[in-house]
C-alpha cells in the first residue's frame, strides 16, 4: 500500500495523480482520518488466521467475492462510473485485494484528496460517512474481498451529505477533532 495527496489535474483518472514532488501519507495520517489497513496474505484466504482474527474482532461476519472485469460484472462500465463519484456510505467499506491494484481516494479533515493504492494483500476499511471514490489503475483489474457487519447494504449517497447521520458522526469523530489537535498544538 502507498499513499499521496493528489494533485489536482483532470487527466485520465487511472494513472497515479501524484504531486511533484509527492507529498506521501503515513498510516499514521490515515489512522487520523478513520481509515484503517492491515497487509495479509492473499493466497491463503481462506485458511488465515489473521483474517479470521480481524472479522471476529470487528463483525464481519459476511463475505462475498468482486471480480471487477467486464465478463463478471453486470453494468460494468456504469459501476466503475459511480464508484468514482464521490461518495459515503451509512456503514464501513471494507475491502480486501486478493488479485490487481486500484486507487481509493478518501478526502482528509481540510477536504484534500489522498489517493490510497492499494495492491494483493491490502486490506483497508474506510469509516462510515468518509467521502471517498474508487478508480482501476492502469493494470485495469482487481479482485476484491469485501466484508460487511450483517446484511450487507452498498447503498451510496453523493456528495454533498452534510446532514446525513454517518456524515454528522463522521465529522464529529474525525474532522472536528483534527481540528482540535492542531488548536491544542498550536498552543
Ligand atoms: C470496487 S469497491 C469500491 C467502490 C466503492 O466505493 C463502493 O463500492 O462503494
Ligand atoms: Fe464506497
Amino acid at each position: 500500500m502507498e499513499a499521496w495527496y493528489m494533485d489536482e489535474t483532470s487527466e485520465d483518472q487511472r494513472l497515479p495523480h501524484q504531486k511533484n514532488p509527492n507529498e506521501p501519507v503515513s498510516l499514521n495520517k490515515l489512522a487520523d482520518i478513520g481509515v484503517l489497513y492491515w497487509h495479509l496474505n492473499p493466497k491463503d484466504y481462506e485458511n488465515d488466521k489473521e483474517l479470521q482474527n480481524i472479522r471476529q474482532t470487528r463483525g464481519y461476519n459476511y463475505m462475498d467475492l468482486l471480480d471487477l472485469c467486464p465478463e463478471k460484472v453486470e453494468n460494468y462500465e456504469e459501476k466503475l462510473k459511480n464508484f468514482f463519484r464521490e461518495h459515503i456510505h451509512a456503514d464501513e467499506e471494507i475491502r480486501y485485494c486478493l488479485q490487481g491494484s486500484g486507487y481509493f481516494d478518501v478526502r482528509d479533515s481540510d477536504d484534500r484528496w489522498i489517493r490510497i493504492w492499494i495492491k494483493e494483500g491490502d486490506m483497508i476499511v474506510l469509516p462510515a460517512g468518509i467521502y471517498h471514490r474508487f478508480t482501476l489503475d492502469k493494470g485495469n483489474y482487481i479482485k476484491l474481498m469485501r466484508l460487511f457487519v450483517g446484511e450487507p447494504v452498498w447503498t451510496c449517497y453523493n456528495r454533498p451529505q452534510e446532514d446525513h447521520p454517518a456524515r454528522v458522526g463522521y465529522v464529529k469523530n474525525f474532522v472536528d477533532d483534527s481540528k482540535k489537535g492542531v488548536a491544542l498544538e498550536a498552543h
